[in-house]
């Protein structure tokens, strides 16, 4: 039996649904799984944990800003000293990174971001992550003489659906006081948030360039999907950089994802290649997003945008 701790993440006061992807791979792994919700109101959001296969959802009430993660490292601490978990599984994001390898450090844990699949069994826990950015997929395998604390990454499980009835119970944690001081820079408003779209039209270098944006913005909007684009779009300014989908944009895994004058590089699949229904069009048929594509069209992106403007 492997006990799982899930460290729920929290932005600006609201659960990230990222957290359900991690309780679905805690629930891969073993019956007992433990959630813990961390924050000002963290009582506030334990229903929201309330998810099938959560059998213990534990909260911290911690004053102060979600993203102190100095904060952060001192609760995951005391929550693996109370919960005494055989895996420690968080969402692998920019904060989850602040404090997950120093927690690793801290406790001697086994630590791994970034994975795509987990397993366990009598010997311990199996991870598989990608490496060498994207291109080797890594295996590790954990003794199980300690616990392991690994991220998920996004989209790699399916979103555990709420039910159960889970016991809640809280954990007084005192942190001592902070040595971290936050600043906040706003992303502009009108910002997209790509990984809760189920349909992506995204762009790529065969757009051409910045003037040919607006069809393909105004198509997205007609067909209800949030744009997105792949790096050289975002370098060359043509679009900000919420958009960027790929290793160091933003993973998605959309019920649709439209990829239009994009060549399917590794560093551009890592973002999107768990996306449900792939839909390429690329003028060359050896591009690689051809071999990803569950529908794809050999053709000129804009031909096939005056196309869709007619029937949308
Ligand atoms: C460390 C690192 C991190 C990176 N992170 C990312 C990332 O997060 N996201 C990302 O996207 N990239 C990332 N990259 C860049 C990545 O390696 C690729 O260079 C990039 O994804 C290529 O983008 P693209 O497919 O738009 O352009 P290209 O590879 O240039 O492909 C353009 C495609 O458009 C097709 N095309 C041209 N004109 C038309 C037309 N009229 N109609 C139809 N098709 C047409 C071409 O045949 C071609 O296949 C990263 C690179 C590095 C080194």
């Amino acid at each position: 039996m492997t006990r799982s701790l899930v460290v729920a993440e929290i932005i600006d006061g609201a659960l990230s649904p990222l957290t359900a992807e991690a309780v679905s791979a805690a629930a891969g792994l073993g019956d007992e799984v433990v959630v813990a919700v961390a924050g000002s109101d963290a009582a506030a959001l334990a229903d929201q944990v309330a998810l099938a296969g959560v059998t213990e959802i534990v909260t911290v009430t911690v004053p102060g800003n979600d993203r102190d993660h100095d904060q952060m490292m001192q609760v995951v601490e005391a929550l693996v000293a109370e919960v005494a978990p055989q895996v420690v599984l968080a969402p692998f994001t920019i904060r989850s990174t602040a404090w997950a390898a120093a927690v690793a450090e801290r406790l001697d844990l086994a630590y791994t971001p970034d994975v795509v699949a987990l397993g366990a069994s009598g010997e311990g826990l199996s991870a598989e992550r990608s490496i060498y950015d994207g291109r080797v997929r890594a295996q590790y395998s954990f003794p199980s003489d300690r616990p392991v604390l690994a991220l998920v990454r996004a989209g790699a499980w399916t979103p555990a659906e709420p039910g159960g009835a889970p016991a809640t119970r809280a954990l007084d944690v005192a942190p001592t006081p902070s040595r971290v001081r936050l600043g906040e820079v706003r992303r502009p408003a009108g910002g997209v948030d790509l990984t809760t779209s189920d349909v992506i039209l995204a762009v790529g270098r065969g757009v051409g360039g910045e003037e040919n944006i607006a069809a393909f913005a105004d198509i997205a909007e007609r067909m209800g999907a949030a744009l997105a684009a792949s790096r050289p779009v975002v370098d060359a300014g043509w679009l900000p950089a919420v958009h960027q989908v790929g290793q160091t944009g933003v993973t998605v895994k959309p019920k649709v994802y439209i990829a239009l004058g994009i060549s399917g590089a590794l560093h551009h699949l890592a973002g999107m290649q768990t996306s449900k229904t792939i839909v390429a069009v690329n003028t060359n048929a050896d591009a690689p997003i051809f071999g990803y594509a569950d529908v794809g069209a050999v053709a000129d992106i804009h031909e096939v945008a005056e196309q869709l403007k007619a029937l949308l």
